[in-house]
């Protein structure tokens, strides 16, 4: 990528900012959803935007097995060559048969679905949740519970804190 390229989160342009208070009544909403689909044999984060909502959605369901799906993508926000830094235990694939039927994957979102083609080519029969979906990477998954258009970019609670916000009016504050 050269210089001058728009980062994806430039390209996306719209910003839509999580608050730690959103992230969590929309993990519960997820949480609800998975509760009538399961049950789960164990649950698989996404590192690392799937850590949250998987220790909230784990914690709801009274699932205690939790293993990891490494996967580096995003530095920041430009996407770059999808590395696999760590699959699945031998233990957790057990659980799901060898083709993770029974087991509960989670990430924060799918975007343009390329971390979720990733998983999904790892684990055929595992349910897929994330959180928030932009239109490119629904496909992909089973379960979510917000759709936010494709120009949108997702800022969580864990990668932003409180800042002072000009007024809309040019000169009011
Ligand atoms: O649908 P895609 O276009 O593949 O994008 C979605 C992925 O991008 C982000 O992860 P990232 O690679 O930034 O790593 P992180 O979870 O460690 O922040 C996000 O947490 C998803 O896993
Ligand atoms: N924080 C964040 N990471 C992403 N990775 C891919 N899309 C997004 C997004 O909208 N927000
Ligand atoms: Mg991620």
């Amino acid at each position: 990528m050269t210089q001058s390229e728009p980062t994806e989160q430039k390209r996306a342009g719209r910003p839509f900012p999580v608050s730690w208070d959103q992230f969590h009544r929309d993990c519960r909403a997820l949480s609800w959803r998975l509760n009538e689909l399961g049950p789960f044999h164990a649950v698989i984060a996404i590192t690392r935007g799937g850590l949250v909502p998987a220790a909230i959605v784990a914690r709801e369901l009274g699932l205690r097995v939790i293993d990891t799906v490494c996967i580096a993508s995003y530095e920041h926000d430009k996407q770059g060559e999808l590395q696999v830094l760590k699959g699945v235990s031998d233990q957790t694939a057990t659980l799901g048969g060898g083709t993770g039927k029974g087991l509960l994957i989670i990430d924060d979102l799918v975007d343009t679905g390329k971390t979720g083609r990733m998983v999904r080519s790892m684990l055929p029969d595992a349910h897929f949740a994330a959180v928030y979906a932009k239109p490119k990477g629904r496909p992909l998954v089973d379960t979510f519970i917000t759709e936010v258009s494709q120009d949108t970019w997702i800022f969580f609670p864990w990668d932003t804190g409180l800042s002072f916000q000009p007024p809309l009016k040019d000169g009011a504050g």
